[in-house]
């Protein structure tokens, strides 16, 4: 965006509509931002949409590939300081391609609407855009690379581990290092900024490969996206155009708990994040401690049945645990750090709220 003299007040209407939308497009954003005090809140909330917007894009499989790229490029320069490529430009050239009025979720409701989204984060402070900015580009850039490389498929179609990993970087490990430039603002020793930084894109590549390992069946029938590494499927005898078929859902299965065995690699890592990550300025524990023990929840889940994954059944934990995780990190202060390794590790052997209690 281009460099403002002045920076325009937070618009009040607007704010409480980035909010409201975030609770519409995400679940795992709408927990955190809901956990997050202000000024933090709002922060990560317009961080998130400012992604998010190029994340629907990506997926959108009803636009061609290469109106795909040319959004993303065109989304990339109204985030460039230095383009005066202005958010209207983004909304008109994304219009022909939104769903009709009856089918426009709400995913594409925030799309249209990004100049709201944009002039709500462009009167942020000077110091949280540029915390922002950066990162999300290296998304954007990301994605745009991505869909290009398959332009050709109709679909992504992961090849390699470390395809999977550079993957997850853009979608992800961006996130980590997002969040990690807003929460170290300001003096921070080296030492813990350093620790921080080696952890962030771990914490992120989490997240992203439970969900990963999670949505195969999602991804592919809704999206036409494949990420479980194509060497992998071959190791199994599966094509990778055939990784939902019934035929091979045991041998697919077994590249499903493979990939939820590379997502448990990072734990350590986050919990490292976790146990060093300043809380100040609105920020919580609970905000990242929670999408952390949820993975932990969905890989007991996954490792358990890693074949639902692959059909309509799907992986996902209870309501009901969700609930409780949530309660018992926000509850009277939340969790203190010192717990989350023993909570971790309870809530890899058991849903949560089955844990007994001293009384049983
Ligand atoms: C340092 C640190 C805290 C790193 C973590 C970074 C992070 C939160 C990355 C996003 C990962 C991810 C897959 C979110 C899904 O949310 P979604 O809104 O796309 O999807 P959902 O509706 O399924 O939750």
């Amino acid at each position: 965006m281009s460099q403002q003299e002045e920076r325009p007040r937070v618009d009040q209407a607007d704010l409480r509509w980035c909010h409201e939308s975030v609770q519409g497009v995400s679940r795992t954003f709408a927990l955190t931002v809901d956990v997050l005090d202000e000024p933090m809140s709002s922060y990560i909330c317009l961080g998130y949409l400012v992604c998010r917007i190029a994340d629907t894009v990506e997926d959108a499989s009803h636009i061609p590939p290469e109106d795909q790229v040319s959004l993303l490029d065109t989304y990339d320069a109204v985030l460039d300081p230095e383009d005066d490529t202005d958010p209207e430009a983004f909304a008109a050239a994304v219009e022909p391609h939104l769903p009709d009025d009856g089918e426009l979720t709400e995913d594409w409701a925030v799309v249209r609407d990004s100049p709201r989204v944009l002039r709500t984060f462009g009167s942020l402070p000077e110091d949280v855009q540029e915390a922002i900015v950066p990162p999300a580009r290296e998304l954007v850039q990301g994605m745009a690379e991505f869909v290009e490389r398959y332009e050709d498929e109709g679909g992504l179609r992961i090849q390699t581990k470390s395809e999977l990993e550079e993957y997850c970087y853009y979608a992800a490990g961006t996130v980590g290092n997002l969040i990690t430039n807003l929460v170290t603002r300001g003096d921070v020793a080296a030492e813990r900024r350093r620790r921080l930084y080696d952890t962030a894109e771990e914490f992120g590549l989490l997240l992203q490969l439970v969900n990963i390992s999670k949505d195969v069946y999602d991804d592919y029938t809704a999206e036409n996206n494949v990420y479980l590494p194509a060497e992998w499927l071959r190791d199994e005898g599966v094509p990778q155009d055939e990784v939902v078929d019934e035929d091979h859902r045991a041998s697919a299965a077994s590249v499903v708990r493979r990939t939820a065995e590379f997502a448990g690699s990072f734990l350590d890592d986050a919990q490292t994040y976790l146990e060093t990550v300043p809380l100040r300025d609105g920020n919580t524990l609970e905000a990242w401690a929670i999408p952390f023990l949820l993975a932990v929840g969905t890989l007991r889940e996954l490792l358990a049945q890693p074949e639902d994954a692959l059909s309509a059944t799907g992986v996902k934990i209870s309501r009901q645990e969700v609930l409780a995780v949530v309660s018992e990190m926000s509850g009277a202060g939340g969790e203190s750090r010192e717990s989350l390794g023993q909570l971790r590790e309870s809530i890899a052997s058991t849903p949560y709220h089955r844990t007994p209690s001293s009384a049983d």
